[in-house]
């Protein structure tokens, strides 16, 4: 038997999203978002799930906030749905979403839970949208002028902030993949959204610091790790392109004030070309208090030419896989994190998101998901090994505390520690739940 202890400082969270878990999609004042428009355009989302009811966290935070209180939990890491604060964008302020998430922030103030704000978890106004949306570069003002208003509107009540989750998700996978909002194929278009994003999370960085805000600043980039399948120069290339699509292209710019060579010179070589305008990349390069991982998986990958947009091929290993098929793979996180300790300084770490999709249903009241327990167990391993090896790990917040509308996969995959019935919104806590309650509370766990 094992003891994985965590330090005496180690936070412990829960980590959600607006457009996922709140549903109340037409009250309160909120306006239409791209997920809106997106999931109720046939064939993106399965069974054409959308966000209209979701978890109904909207008008059920206070019975949430008592899980959270019951898991003894320091952190809720939420989202801000911007349509709710301002339903166009810009221009009018919509003062019921002001009270929805005063109403939040206070209840979990009360119960001695920080809040953790993530600014922009993909819901982006569908007025915005309509006008080039992140293409645009005025969208970047807009977020400015969002982001200034809830820094002086939760002065002193929310001290952790997140410009943005998972960049990569919302430039590559959405504009160039296609698969989640606003849907488009463009590989250039793509690159423009993801600088744009980079340059509105450093404005909104040097604007939080000119404004005195008391707390800490953040993003919250995705990243998985790709290790080459031999040691041939090929194989080791085609994962460090891969690596540097998810990873170097969004941390390189914000810890080194450039974009990666070598990915500038392989996206020119696919026609698409940086559009960078004068100041951006000093703007985009502002030291931040905190770096947001969001890990949950990897794999073991080659060179195979004319394969997709790096000539890099997967290759299944036979790792086990959780229930929406991604390798269960801890070592990835081991690596990925003394890789960012290494590349990138020993900046402070929040794992802002890890978890895994695991269907497990409730019977008898229960649900008995050994799975998703030990897939924590070997991450959380992975992450004390990490401490170990020096990386600044100041928390971790598993991804999720309910079950919620998973984006393209609609209520088919479920992440939750907390099952969610759709049809009832009844909350069962899994027995994931007791072992992470546990864990929170030891500060350790025996493998
Ligand atoms: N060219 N690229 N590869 C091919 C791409 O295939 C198509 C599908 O890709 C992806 C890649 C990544 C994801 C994903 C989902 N989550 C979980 C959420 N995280 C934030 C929070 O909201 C959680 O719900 N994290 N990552 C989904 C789909």
């Amino acid at each position: 038997m094992t003891i994985i202890q965590f330090p005496k400082d180690m936070k412990w969270g829960v980590a959600t999203a607006s457009y996922q878990i709140e549903g109340a999609a037409n009250e309160g004042g909120r306006g239409t978002s791209i997920w809106d428009t997106f999931s109720k355009t046939p064939g993106k989302v399965v069974n054409g799930d959308n966000g209209d009811v979701a978890c109904g966290s909207y008008h059920k935070y206070e019975e949430d906030i008592e899980i959270m209180d019951d898991l003894g939990v320091d952190f809720y890491r939420f989202s801000v749905a911007w349509p709710r604060i301002f339903p166009e964008g810009t221009g009018e302020v919509n003062q019921e979403g002001l009270d929805y998430y005063h109403n939040l922030v206070d209840r979990l103030l009360e119960k001695g839970i920080e809040p953790m704000c993530t600014l922009y978890h993909w819901d982006l106004p569908q007025a915005l949208q309509d006008k080039g949306g992140w293409d645009n570069r005025e969208t970047i003002e807009a977020f400015l002028q969002y982001a200034e208003l809830m820094f002086k509107e939760f002065e002193g009540k929310i001290k952790h902030w997140i410009t943005f989750n998972e960049p990569w998700c919302v430039s590559f996978l959405s504009n160039y993949v296609g698969a989640h909002a606003p849907g488009n194929n463009d590989l250039q278009l793509a690159m423009n959204v993801a600088h744009h994003l980079l340059v509105a999370h450093g404005k909104t960085v040097i604007r939080f610091r000119e404004l005195g805000i008391k707390g800490q600043i953040g993003y919250a980039p995705n990243v998985e790790w790709n290790e080459p399948y031999s040691n041939k120069e090929e194989d080791i290339d085609a994962c460090k392109r891969v690596n540097g699509y998810f990873m170097d292209w969004f941390f390189d710019p914000v810890f080194k004030g450039t974009y990666p060579d070598f990915m500038v010179k392989w996206f020119e070589e696919k026609g698409a070309v940086l559009q960078i305008e004068e100041g951006d990349m000093e703007i985009i390069s502002q030291p931040i208090d905190f770096l947001g991982i969001n890990y949950y998986s990897g794999g073991v990958g080659r060179y195979k030419e004319n394969e997709g947009l790096f000539d890099h091929e997967k290759v299944d290993a036979g790792y086990l896989k959780t229930d929406i098929g991604w390798n269960i793979y801890p070592e990835g996180f081991y690596k990925v994190l003394t890789h960012i300790n290494e590349n990138y300084g020993n900046v402070p770490i929040y794992i802002t998101e890890n978890g895994a999709c695991i269907n497990d249903g409730v019977e008898n009241g229960e649900v008995k998901d050994d799975r998703r327990t030990d897939y924590l167990k070997q991450h959380l391993v992975a992450l004390q090994r990490s401490i170990e090896s020096g990386v600044n790990i100041k928390g971790y917040l598993t991804w999720s505390l309910l079950d919620n509308f998973e984006w393209a996969e609609g209520y088919t995959m479920r992440f939750g520690i907390v099952h969610v019935n759709y049809r009832t919104l009844e909350r069962t806590k899994k027995d994931s739940f007791y072992w992470y309650k546990q864990t929170v509370a030891n500060n350790f766990f025996e493998v």
